[in-house]
Parts: C-alpha cells; sequence; structure tokens
C-alpha cells in the first residue's frame, strides 16, 4: 500500500523537527530514509506510525486520510532498535502474540507462525526465550512478530542499529530478501548510507526537518541534488574546486596518466600532490594526499592491486587528475 505524506510540521518548542515535508513512498516499495542524527527520520516515521502527532499535516496510507487516527487503526507493523520482547514468551509465543489477542483460530495461528518462523530462519529456535537468542535473531523475531498480523505497511526505526557490522551487513541482505519474498512497503529508517544504498529501492536523504532528495539509490549517488547528498551518500573531496568521489580520482608517477578512453574529452586537470598515508582497507586502498599548490588534504581509493603495483611511499611526490566529477541537479 502506498504512503503519502503531504505538509508535515512538527515542532519541539522553537525546534522544527519536520519543515513542511511532503513525500510519496510507493506501494510495493523498499523506502529508506536516510540522514544524520537529528534530521528528523524518526519523527517523520513515527507519525507515518501516528504514535507522534503533527503540528500540520497529512498522512494518507493506501488513499486513506490517517491524520488523526490512533496506530492500531492504521494497520502498521513496527520495528525499533532495541526491541522489547516479552521476555517470559518463547519466540513461538511472541510471533504469534499479535494473533492471538486478535483471537484468530488455533490452526491458522500455527500455519502463519510455522511460515514466519521459516522466513526469518528461526524454526530450530522457536523454543527458546529472547535471551537465549543473539541480537540478530532476536531482530529478526521482532520482524516475525511484526509481519505476523498482514500489516499493509512495516516501519523500521534502526531496526539493526544496535547490532555489529558483520551482523548488520547479513541482516540487510536478509531484509532485502524478506521484503521480494513478502513485498510489504516498507519504510526503513538508517544513518548507515550503506545500508540504504545497499537494501533500498529509493532513497529519502533528510537533512535539518527537510526532505533534500528522493530517488533511487544510483540516482542520488550519480545525480546528487547538491552538495549535501553528494557528500551523505559516499565521501567526497574536493580537487581543483569540483567535486569528486575518491573512487573517481588517478594517482600515478608522471603527469601523462592515460585516462580511459570513456573519460577522453574530460579535462579536470593534473595536480601534484605528496603522499601522505596509505591505508590497506581489504580491497580497496586509501591514499591520504596533500595538494602541492594549495596545501588541501584530499584522498583518492583505488585498488588494492593498483596500488601493490604502485608501491606508493608515504613523503613521495605524486600526480592525481579527477576522471569524473559529481554534477550535482541542483545547481
Ligand atoms: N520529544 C521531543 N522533545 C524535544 N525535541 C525532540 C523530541 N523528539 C525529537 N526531538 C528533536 O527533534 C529532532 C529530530 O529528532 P529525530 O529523532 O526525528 O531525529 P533522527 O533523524 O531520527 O535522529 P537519530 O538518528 O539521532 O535518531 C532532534 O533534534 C531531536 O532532538
Amino acid at each position: 500500500m502506498s504512503i503519502s505524506v503531504i505538509g508535515a510540521n512538527k515542532r519541539y518548542g522553537d525546534f522544527a523537527a519536520l519543515d513542511d515535508v511532503s513525500i510519496d513512498i510507493p506501494e510495493g516499495s523498499l523506502t529508506s530514509l536516510l540522514g544524520p542524527s537529528g534530521s528528523g527520520k524518526s519523527t517523520l516515521l513515527r507519525a507515518i506510525a501516528g504514535l507522534d502527532s503533527l503540528d500540520s499535516g497529512t498522512v494518507i496510507i493506501s488513499g486513506n486520510d490517517v491524520s488523526g487516527a490512533a496506530p492500531q487503526k492504521r494497520d502498521i507493523g513496527f520495528v525499533f532498535q532495541h526491541y522489547a520482547a516479552f521476555k517470559h514468551l518463547t519466540v513461538r509465543d511472541n510471533i504469534a502474540f499479535g494473533l492471538k489477542i486478535r483471537k484468530r483460530p488455533k490452526a491458522q495461528i500455527d500455519a502463519k507462525v510455522d511460515e514466519l518462523l521459516d522466513i526469518v530462519g528461526l524454526t530450530v529456535f522457536q523454543r527458546r526465550f529472547p535471551s537465549q537468542l543473539s541480537g540478530g535473531q532476536r531482530q529478526r523475531m521482532a520482524l516475525a512478530r511484526a509481519l505476523a498480523v498482514d500489516p499493509q505497511v512495516l516501519l523500521l526505526d534502526e531496526p539493526f542499529g544496535a547490532l555489529d557490522a558483520k551482523v548488520r551487513e547479513d541482516l540487510r541482505k536478509w531484509l532485502r530478501r524478506l521484503h521480494e519474498d513478502v513485498n510489504v512497503t516498507t519504510v526503513l529508517v538508517t544513518h548507515d548510507q550503506q545500508e540504504a544504498l545497499d537494501v533500498s529501492d529509493r532513497i529519502a536523504v533528510l537533512n535539518k526537518g527537510r526532505i533534500e532528495q528522493v530517488g533511487a539509490p544510483d540516482d542520488l549517488y550519480d545525480r546528487p541534488a547538491n552538495e549535501f547528498v553528494a557528500s551523505f551518500l559516499g565521501s567526497t573531496v574536493r580537487l581543483n574546486g569540483e567535486l569528486v568521489r575518491p573512487h573517481d580520482i588517478r594517482i600515478g608517477r608522471n603527469p601523462e596518466m592515460a585516462l580511459p578512453a570513456a573519460d577522453a574529452s574530460l579535462d579536470t586537470g593534473v595536480i601534484k600532490a605528496t603522499v601522505q598515508r596509505v591505508v590497506h582497507l581489504g580491497f580497496e586502498t586509501r591514499v591520504e594526499l596533500i595538494a602541492a599548490t594549495t596545501g588541501d588534504e584530499f584522498q583518492a581509493q583505488i585498488t588494492r592491486g593498483d596500488a601493490n603495483a604502485l608501491n606508493l611511499q608515504a613523503g613521495e611526490a605524486i600526480y592525481a587528475r579527477a576522471t569524473k566529477v559529481a554534477a550535482l541537479t541542483d545547481s
């Protein structure tokens, strides 16, 4: 079911947590609300859920104006970062909870819970209590519990926020597959650009209570509306005054470094720079540099293979050139 928020405003005293926010979230999409801490992501999600009221504005779910409706009337599933499971109930009973209070027939509840246990991969743990699960397993249980009542909309507020990087990455992939299987309109709040790029069909970038840009991940990455979006979705550096992604910088020991054929027409100029530090990050290597004429610090991201071939040393003088600049679509 689609969601539309129109002209949402929410103030806390003098502070505008949401400043005239409008967004359309298409049916069946997985849309991320991405932005720095305090940008209003949770406030927007909670307004969609009905957990917080708006000062003004409209929330429409599936064509119905639900602006004044209580959360339980909005047909949503909600998962928070710190999910409050019922500690005294087993995994199975936690997932069944919403169905039991809705007094569904036992056979129907059993069948639904079996299906969800399978989807979230917790069948073998169904008799355990929440305290006997890992953090990642507990969040999967939370998602199963939210999905049990077949919500029209699934709202996730940093659901993997408290987990370590590897588990987060696994759960992201898992969420993506889950979304393909279940296909419920999902809104995910995250401050992690990698997470948003990885799982979403669409990303809305928030900043200071406003939406800066909404679009497909590739659109936002390749055609950012402004410098904020460009920098928030991956790092950027300034080279000869242009905004450039570190992986679009070529470096070499001579100024005639060949440009790839596709970029032959692009001439952003070659600059001389000094290697400050070479940091190996697995597949990629970050080369920290200082521009010779301006003293500006910037960095290039190259493959480990290229880094090994170049064998750069700190203090060495090299040449750098941008092969692509970030085109800001609003300017
Ligand atoms: N109940 C409240 N009273 C006063 N200020 C609030 C309240 N709730 C939120 N705010 C403020 O509104 C702003 C937006 O908060 P919100 O939780 O939506 O941000 P966020 O983007 O989700 O950030 P985070 O990633 O840190 O959770 C913040 O500056 C916050 O301090």
